[in-house]
């Protein structure tokens, strides 16, 4: 694959203020971009690269990695950019970074951005850990004078010892890690721009780096951070981007970003399990058939034409389907609304059921139970609303059903079985099914 918009890309890189603008510790936002959107233009072969190079002519496909990315950045922020491998973090954050150009919209930077990228990339392998210092940071506008200066609290952080005097080609990737993590954090920039970076040291490493990050971040520097581990993210960020196709999925409070990446990668893992699987709970659920259509919710004629009492079961804030996927509830509370039509003047009682969307019961309450009679509504119907404050589930998706009782609630007059999926994010992240009442001494 090829990227006709960059040339070589410097992965180890550090960028001086941008139009000449001033630092300045007074402006809040530092980093800007507005419809960024990044295409990276495939060819089917060198050939017709080279034939699109002379002929002006058009022989590529157009593959986006990026599109209609806004969002802004301010001092002291700390970021944590989430997404399925793919999604484009490594190509915001190298835009972001410089070492790559928008084919899109623009980008505003405030200040010094330094960017730890793929890391190595930018030592020369033959030259000692100590001369890439000098050699590395050159390219990041550390003169030698100034490096002389950093090179002892450089060394003492890498901790390599006597291997900062051997060729860096001989090094493992934790080392590398090492040497590139403390010569591009040796001097602290307004926005620093970490990919992955982590993943590869060894704890007691990643600690230190956690620990001088969370002490530039106290010092007003803003911190853009790629990684697949949520610990780190939580640990580190205080705010999340949530990248999908290229796309900004969610921007916000890390927790609450987090669990809808989490909710996302929990239903895509379930997917592909139950895709693995030979499948029959066709045959023990007639309701549920497992396709996207099924966990739409649907009009009591039409989900079944036999049900004449259940009229209309109604759950509050729900957001819209995403691609096929359940209805978000957009509340910490469910409320659900049944209406429906008894046996002549007979008060029914009302039931209702939360299931994990696999089938496993969660909680299942009748108005009988609870000796709370539903209220008669004028058109002689009756109405029950029923709301769990606070819902205590853990995030993930569930299945409904109503149901309908006769007055002495023995016998079922309908049922809406497994009539609607949605997904519930609580905004605590624990394993789990549901909170359970409990206390602490
Ligand atoms: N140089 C390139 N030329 C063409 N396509 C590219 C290039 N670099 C990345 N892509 C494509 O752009 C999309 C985004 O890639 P990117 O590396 O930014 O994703 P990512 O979220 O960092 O993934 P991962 O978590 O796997 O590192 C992918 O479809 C990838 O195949």
């Amino acid at each position: 694959m090829t990227d006709t918009a960059s040339s070589s890309t410097p992965v180890l890189g550090a960028h001086e203020p941008e139009n000449g603008q001033p630092e300045s510790s007074h402006a809040e936002v530092v980093l800007k971009a507005q419809q960024m959107g990044k295409e990276y233009k495939l060819y089917p072969s060198a050939r017709q690269r080279l034939k699109a190079l002379v002929t002006g002519g058009a022989y590529h496909r157009s593959h986006w990695a990026l599109q209609d990315v806004s969002f802004e950045l301010q001092r002291g922020q700390c970021i944590g950019v989430i997404g399925d491998n793919g999604a484009g973090k490594s190509t915001l954050l190298k835009l972001l970074a410089g070492t790559l150009q928008p084919s899109t919209g623009t980008l505003e930077r405030v200040g010094r951005v330094t960017a730890i990228l793929e890391l190595g990339a930018g030592f020369h392998p033959d030259f000692s850990g100590r001369e890439n210092l000098y050699f590395a940071g050159s390219m990041i506008g550390i003169h030698h004078a100034q490096m002389a200066e950093l090179e002892t609290e450089i060394v003492e952080f890498a901790g390599l010892g006597d291997a900062m005097n051997r060729p860096v080609k001989t090094y493992s990737s934790g080392m590398v890690v090492r040497l590139a993590f403390a010569l591009m954090t040796a001097i602290q920039p307004d926005v620093l721009i970490v990919d992955e970076a982590l993943a590869v040291g060894d704890q007691p490493f990643q600690k230190k780096c956690v620990e001088r990050i969370t002490a530039f971040k106290e010092n007003g520097c803003t911190i853009l951070f790629c990684s697949h581990s949520p610990y780190h993210i939580r640990t580190l960020c205080d705010t999340a981007m949530w990248l999908h196709k290229g796309k900004i999925e969610a921007f916000g409070q890390t927790e609450e970003v987090l669990g809808a990446y989490l909710t996302h990668t929990r239903i895509l893992l379930q997917e592909q399990e139950q895709a693995a699987e030979p499948t029959n709970e066709g045959a023990t659920d007639k309701n549920t058939e497992g396709n996207a259509a099924s966990q739409k919710p649907t009009p009591v004629s039409a989900r079944h034409a036999d049900a004449a009492h259940i009229i209309n079961v109604e759950v509050s804030h729900l957001l819209e389907d995403k691609e096929g996927q359940a209805p978000l509830l957009n509340s910490k509370d469910l409320i659900v609304t049944i209406t429906a039509r008894g046996n002549g003047a007979e008060c029914p009682n009302v039931g209702f059921m939360i299931e994990q969307s696999k089938g496993v019961g969660i909680t299942s309450l009748a108005t009988h139970e609870d000796k709370a009679s539903p209220k008669q509504l004028e058109d002689g119907s009756w109405q029950s609303i029923l709301t769990f404050a606070d819902l205590p589930l853990h995030s993930g998706q569930y299945v409904i059903s109503a149901f309908l009782f006769d007055e002495s609630g023995l016998v079922v007059y309908d049922e809406w079985l497994r009539f609607m999926h949605i997904r519930f994010l609580n905004p605590t992240l624990m394993p789990g099914l549901v909170k359970l009442p409990h206390t602490w001494a």
